[in-house]
């Protein structure tokens, strides 16, 4: 299927592009902005739509004109004082309520919006908020109608929840997940237990300071005896009274973290705390009020899976999330390398250092990749609308079970492709400001520590590869049999051809010849069948030479399948961007620097490729990377007029962002200037000045004790 959200975008008229968004001050980023090759209006109108430019609009003036989310320059709040603000500030988006049941069931994008709008000002608050009311709401809501009850509570707060599936020494291997919930027939209770402080559940959001309730992953026994495996329960953790631990519950936090200090990530210990038997989320099974188990899925795996589907929500999530943070990260980097000058051709004339090819290099692939990843991410999640429906609806379609997989095996590749990128590119981002990206006011620090847990959390990135290149290997008797085979969205469709593929090579004869996306896309194709080939071959000789499955699996990860899903998932971001943007129906005044993105983001992300295309023979010779590498360079100089424009088009209002170096008027150093003065003890003189100017030490006194 084709994602629905592109080119049917209207872009509206220049009235109304001018009352939704407003002229950027005048400035030293205007001659960038008047060099551009479009109108940034209209690329923001056609990419988001009046309806969500409105929305974001709604938001982001609410947050600005709202005390409790003020900004105050120069101010270090403890821990403690960090999460009291954020829940507050949690508590008043509840009071906002910025969606409406309707307004989400009519575009369910406007969800993903809210969250981006509200993680772009600070992820803390957002991710509590959704972690709530998402992640432990949207799992119980998806349940079963039993829990109406309970949703009324979500919603309106007088519960406050969190998502425990993670123990102290098991994350990524959920079948290692060791918290027990036992059934007892004779009071029709669930008893939940830790069987030690190893199994306590760890690192769980929410759950250090104020959660109430919290969806508790357990092994399942019945009265029989017999493990049933992991589901998962309510389990009232804290009074909602008094935020006091419920009896048999030890509960806290787990102490200061890299990022995201304003949320609370707790542990918890079980001693046999009972709850209903109607707490159990009765997705992939249920237990009679004799104790007997039943459930829908006679297979043991597919009920493995479907206990763990949930998880595809937020690891879509996360990548458009980290496809976020890549954009504040270059909304600052970009402004400030067009009005920061260093050096020049003559003593009397500096340049901007967006005018270095360096610097254009560093920084100009990492916004075509915020471009590309960014539809990927919202194009993705149109398709896991379509699968919710499905199973809201309760689909049993064969359809519905191969989507299933798909969004699986795309998600579990997308997250770790979205999530580094972002991470490398705030490291990038810091390193092209000099100094000053250093300093913790410019919010460079802050965005790559916020980020930094998406490589993670919802599944380790090199773990979750590994769930997509499983995906890709499970084709192979199709392929090798030539038996024709299809998925719901199409996306491993072009492993029919995987025969002839696997016999293409490089056919750019010149520069010119790589400056569109079908070159880098074509190359991907062979790639993906290349790794496919390597990576099925060297798993059959590891098991041929007696090695058990799991060692062969393991022994088959580097160079093989973790690059095969990588490649994979770098080439459906390519295609899907390429199809969107040589739409012939995308406005002409936009499509030539949307084409340039999408060729630049395939050209780069293949360039990282260059050793295995040589090595597997697709290209020969010394000009067919050099090919490569000046096109590169020749998009990177193509679209360094265009940059500013392109981040005028995604970065948030100033209050938002948060960044002197990064504010829209480019006064790099009047908006330096103004926020080190506003820090109230930037001139004061050091509370501890008598150490220096009373207590002076006497020289040596120690060196006898050595
Ligand atoms: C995937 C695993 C690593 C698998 O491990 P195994 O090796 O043990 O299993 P197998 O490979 O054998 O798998 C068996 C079988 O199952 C299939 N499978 C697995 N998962 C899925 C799935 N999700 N969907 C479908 N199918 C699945 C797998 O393909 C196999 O099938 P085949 O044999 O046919 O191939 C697994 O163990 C695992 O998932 N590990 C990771 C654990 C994890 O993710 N933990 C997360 C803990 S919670 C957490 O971290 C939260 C952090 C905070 C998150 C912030 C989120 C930000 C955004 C929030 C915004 C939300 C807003 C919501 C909006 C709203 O609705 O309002
Ligand atoms: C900020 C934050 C918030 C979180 N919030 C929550 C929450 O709300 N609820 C919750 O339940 N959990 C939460 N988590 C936990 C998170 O989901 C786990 O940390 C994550 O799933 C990874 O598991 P782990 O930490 O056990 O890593 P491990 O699985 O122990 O991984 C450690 C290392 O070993 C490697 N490794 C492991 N297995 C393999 C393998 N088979 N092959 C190759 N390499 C391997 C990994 O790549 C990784 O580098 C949170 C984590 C963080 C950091």
């Amino acid at each position: 299927m084709a994602p629905t959200l592109n080119v049917k975008q209207a872009t509206g008229n220049q009235s109304s592009w001018n009352t939704l968004l407003p002229d950027f001050p005048k400035g030293p980023l205007s001659k960038y902005r008047k060099k551009a090759s479009f109108n940034w209006k209209e690329m923001a109108m056609f990419l988001d739509g009046e309806d969500i430019i409105r929305l974001k609009n709604r938001i982001f003036s609410a947050l600005e004109s709202d005390p409790f989310f003020a900004r105050h320059p120069g101010e270090e709040l403890s821990r403690e004082k960090y999460q009291e603000l954020t829940f507050l500030r949690c508590k008043r988006l509840f009071e906002y309520d910025f969606l409406t049941q309707q307004e989400i069931m009519e575009n369910p994008l406007k969800i993903l919006n809210l969250v981006i709008c509200i993680g772009m000002y600070d992820w803390s608050p957002c991710l509590q908020f959704f972690l709530h009311c998402g992640v432990f709401g949207g799992t119980i809501l998806s349940a079963s109608k039993r829990f109406a009850n309970f949703v009324k509570k979500i919603y309106n707060m007088e519960i406050f929840g969190c998502f425990a599936l993670t123990e102290l020494s098991h994350g990524t291997n959920t079948k290692g997940i060791r918290t027990t919930a036992t059934f007892d027939h004779n009071t029709q209770e669930f008893i939940i237990n830790s069987p030690d402080f190893e199994a306590a559940k760890f690192w769980v959001g929410n759950m250090g300071k104020h959660a109430t309730h919290a969806i508790v992953y357990a092994q399942l026994y019945t009265p029989d005896g017999q493990c049933q495996g992991l589901h998962s329960f309510i389990v009232q953790i804290r009074d909602t009274k008094t935020l006091l631990p419920m009896p048999g519950v030890m509960v806290g936090d787990i102490g200061k973290k890299i990022g995201q200090n304003g949320l609370d990530n707790g542990f918890a210990m079980f001693h046999n705390v009972r709850i209903p038997k109607e707490n159990i989320l009765n997705i992939t099974g249920d237990v009679s009020p004799e104790g007997k188990y039943s459930s829908s899925f006679t297979d043991v795996k597919e009920r493995f899976s479907a206990a763990l589907g949930s998880l595809s929500t937020g690891r879509i999530l996360i990548t458009a999330v980290s496809a976020t943070n890549l954009k504040l990260a270059l909304s600052i980097a970009i402004r400030f390398s067009a009005t920061r000058r260093q050096f020049g051709p003559t003593d009397e004339e500096e340049i901007p250092v967006i005018e270095y090819q360096t610097q254009q290099w560093r920084l100009l692939p990492y916004l075509a990749a915020a471009y590309a990843l960014d539809y990927f991410s919202k194009s993705l999640f149109e398709n896991f609308v379509e699968f919710y429906a499905g199973l809201l609806t309760k689909q049993k379609s064969q359809r519905q079970a191969d989507l299933g997989r798909e969004i699986h095996a795309l998600s579990a590749a997308s997250k770790p492709l979205s999530s580094w990128t972002a991470q490398q590119a705030a490291q990038e981002c810091r390193e092209a400001c000099g100094g000053h990206g250093y300093l913790a006011m410019n919010r460079l620090g802050e965005i790559r520590n916020d980020n930094d847990p998406n490589c993670t959390y919802e599944g380790d990135n090199n773990v979750l590869l590994q769930q997509t290149s499983n995906y890709l290997m499970s084709w192979m008797n199709c392929i090798r049999n030539k038996v024709p085979f299809e998925s719901p969205l199409g996306t491993i469709n072009f492993l029919q051809d995987y025969h002839h593929i696997i016999g293409w090579k490089f056919k750019a004869n010149s520069v010119d010849d790589c400056m569109d996306s079908s070159a880098p896309l074509a190359a991907y194709k062979w790639l993906v069948c290349y790794l496919l080939r390597e990576s099925d071959l060297k798993l059959r000789k590891e098991k041929q030479s007696g090695h058990s499955d799991f060692e062969a699996k393991n022994n088959c990860q580097v160079y093989f399948c973790r690059s095969l899903a990588i490649a994979f998932v770098e080439q459906t971001v390519l295609q899907r961007y390429h199809d969107y943007t040589h739409d012939p129906n995308i406005p002409s005044t936009l499509q030539p620097v949307l084409k340039n993105l999408c060729a630049l983001y395939g050209l780069w992300s293949l360039s990282k490729h260059l050793a295995v295309l040589y090595q597997g023979g697709y290209v020969s010779g010394e000009q067919a990377g050099r090919f490569i590498q000046n096109a590169i360079l020749e998009l990177c100089s193509r679209l360094k007029d265009d940059a500013v424009a392109l981040v005028d088009v995604f970065a948030p209002p100033d209050f938002i962002l948060n960044s002197p170096i990064g504010k829209a008027s480019g006064e790099l150093y009047k908006n330096m200037w103004a926020e080190i003065l506003q820090g109230n003890k930037a001139l004061s003189r050091p509370s501890w000045w008598a150490e220096f100017c009373i207590n002076k030490p006497v020289t040596g006194r120690l060196s006898s004790r050595l």
